[in-house]
């Protein structure tokens, strides 16, 4: 079963700019699964999508085999999101939001103080608990996110640039993390307008430009993808999510220069 399936989907903002372009995408259970593009791509719509925070245009879509309806959430005690703008509750400090969410999942007192211990433990967040969010940094206030999604065991997790923010040490605990909930049976989806960084920690990935799928495929198909299939005008387009791997001087966005240097 695919953990996934986006089938047309569309969001127009203000009723003429489309976001997301009749986008289809199935997404395998059991896997991490990157969607990546570059600024402005459509990447958080369509997460914002599945997640029920906005409306969209036209499509359908199905999380964990059902079909989602406009209101109908019930798959959310399944799902752990990271979304662009989180939903804190900011005035709160850390463990009195983690226990919040945990409790709304109703998870027993003695599993919720487990859990949450654990968590801050894990994110190295145990010296910032009794901090308000709104007073944490911005790598922090990602990990107090990412805690907030693992917290009830979730089967999938969507994941809106997850690592953006987060020092490298602590990335590689989260990847490896993220890698044993795969091999454990959770799907993992996460976006990044970066391929380099994201390809190599991926199962699979999906390249979104303009609000369209462009390709996907097996990470370990990519690169031979992108060089021998896209198109010049699609590969130009795409420059800025795989520059590591092009030397900027044969770019056609390397050559910009300001007037004043
Ligand atoms: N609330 C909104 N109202 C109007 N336009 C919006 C709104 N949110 C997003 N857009 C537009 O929709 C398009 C897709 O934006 P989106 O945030 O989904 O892209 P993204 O791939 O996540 O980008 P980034 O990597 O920069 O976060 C952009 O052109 C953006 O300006």
């Amino acid at each position: 079963m695919n953990a996934i399936e986006i089938n047309n989907l569309t969001k127009k903002y203000k009723k003429s700019i489309c976001a997301v372009d009749d986008f289809s995408l199935a997404i395998p259970s059991s896997s991490i699964f990157g969607i990546v593009g570059p600024n402005g791509a459509g990447k958080s719509t369509v997460m914002n999508i599945l997640a029920g925070v906005i409306n969209k245009t036209e499509g359908s879509f199905t999380i964990l085999g059902k079909q989602i309806k406009k209101g109908g959430y019930e798959y959310k005690r399944e799902v752990g999101f990271v979304l662009d703008k989180p939903h804190y509750i900011e005035k709160l400090s850390v463990i009195d939001y983690l226990n919040f969410c945990a409790a709304m999942y109703e998870l027993p007192a003695k599993e919720i103080e487990m859990r949450v211990s654990e968590l801050l433990h894990f994110f190295e967040l145990d010296e910032k608990k009794d901090e308000r969010i709104e007073f944490c940094s911005k790598g922090m206030k990602k990990k107090v996110s990412l805690a907030a999604a693992m917290i009830h065991q979730p089967k999938l997790l969507i994941l809106d640039e997850p690592l953006e923010g987060i020092d490298p040490v602590a990335v590689k605990q989260i990847k490896d993390t993220l890698r044993l909930m795969a091999e454990k049976g959770v799907t993992v989806i996460l976006s990044s307008h970066n391929l380099d960084a994201v390809e190599k920690f991926c199962d699979e990935v999906a390249i979104i430009d303009k609000g369209k799928l462009v390709f996907q495929c097996k990470t370990q198909k990519i690169r031979a993808k992108i060089k021998n299939e896209l198109t010049k005008e699609t590969y130009e387009s795409l420059e800025e999510i795989f520059i590591d791997a092009v030397s900027t001087k044969d770019t056609k966005k390397g050559s910009k220069k300001l007037s004043w240097l």
